[in-house]
């Protein structure tokens, strides 16, 4: 288990990080045609308004934060599933998105339960909830919900979701989570940014991407080590899950948000006016 904390953290920051790691540039397109220069101070105080409302929700309303969070997560998940879908609703989204969590706390809610009371220590309230019948049920009908919506985009669809439920009920949910975050969601955006910045040599594209990434993942990554730092005086397992999961939720909500506002098919590597 210590191994898969290891690989949690190593993994979110190499892989998952990068992906957000040119927000800059999609904020750019969208903020600098209305606001010309000071497009920069807008975008860096926005992001980092709401990277410090997400850390203040952590720690005032721990129990919310992590419901929103989920929630947000599962239609940012959801929306990415769905780009060439015509029928996105909200509950779709949510059932679709949310699987890599509805999954697990199905059907392996002793080792959910866990993972939660590490994420959010000191609370009764996700052991106590998720062996509730209803509980259970709504995840349920989540699941079948979340089948039934990709089958009707495809027979394709249908059975890639099917073969994601597989990994998230076998696997432990931080691997599972690690396979479809990093090895899916991540890397299908990565190989898009690669695409917008180089069509015809994507192998390049992807080096330039890596590269104008860096500075803000590593920035992402290094407040996740000071979250660490902070945290001591903790078993070391539950410490790193919580210090990446926090720092993951603080850094991947301004993203999602700043997402929600900028069409996909817009390249953020173009040049933008003025
Ligand atoms: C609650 C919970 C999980 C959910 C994580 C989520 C929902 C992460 C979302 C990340 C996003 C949206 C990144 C942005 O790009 C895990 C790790 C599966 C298991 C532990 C408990």
């Amino acid at each position: 288990m210590p191994l898969q904390a290891i690989a949690f953290v190593c993994l979110v920051a190499l892989v998952g990080m990068p992906h957000g790691g040119l927000d800059h540039r999609f904020g750019r397109m969208f903020l600098r045609p209305k606001f010309g220069r000071h497009w920069v101070m807008l975008f860096a105080t926005g992001y980092l308004g709401i990277m410090m409302l997400v850390l203040l929700g952590w720690l005032v309303m721990p129990l919310v934060t992590l419901a929103g969070f989920v929630l947000l997560s599962a239609i940012h998940f959801g929306l990415a599933e769905s780009m060439s879908s015509r029928r996105q609703t909200l509950v779709r989204l949510i059932a679709v998105g949310g699987l890599v969590v509805w999954v697990p706390a199905l059907l392996q809610p002793q080792t959910f339960t866990e993972l939660l009371s590490w994420v959010v220590p000191n609370q009764r309230w996700p052991s106590e909830m998720l062996f509730r019948p209803e509980t259970q049920s709504l995840l349920g009908l989540l699941v079948i919900t979340a089948i039934l919506s990709r089958f009707m985009d495809g027979l394709r669809a249908g059975l890639i979701t099917l073969g994601f439920i597989g990994i998230f009920a076998f696997t432990p949910p931080l691997v599972g989570f690690l396979i479809y975050f990093c090895g899916w969601h991540s890397a299908w955006e990565l190989v898009r940014l690669a695409r917008f910045a180089n069509d015809s040599n994507p192998r390049l594209g992807f080096l330039r991407v890596a590269w104008d990434s860096l500075p803000l993942s590593m920035g992402a990554s290094l407040l996740i080590a000071l979250g660490w730092w902070l945290t001591s005086g903790h078993p070391i397992e539950p410490k790193l899950v919580q210090a990446g999961f926090i720092g993951l939720s603080v850094v991947a909500v301004p993203h999602l948000l700043l997402h929600w506002a900028v069409p996909d098919h817009q390249n953020p590597f173009a040049e933008v006016s003025p």
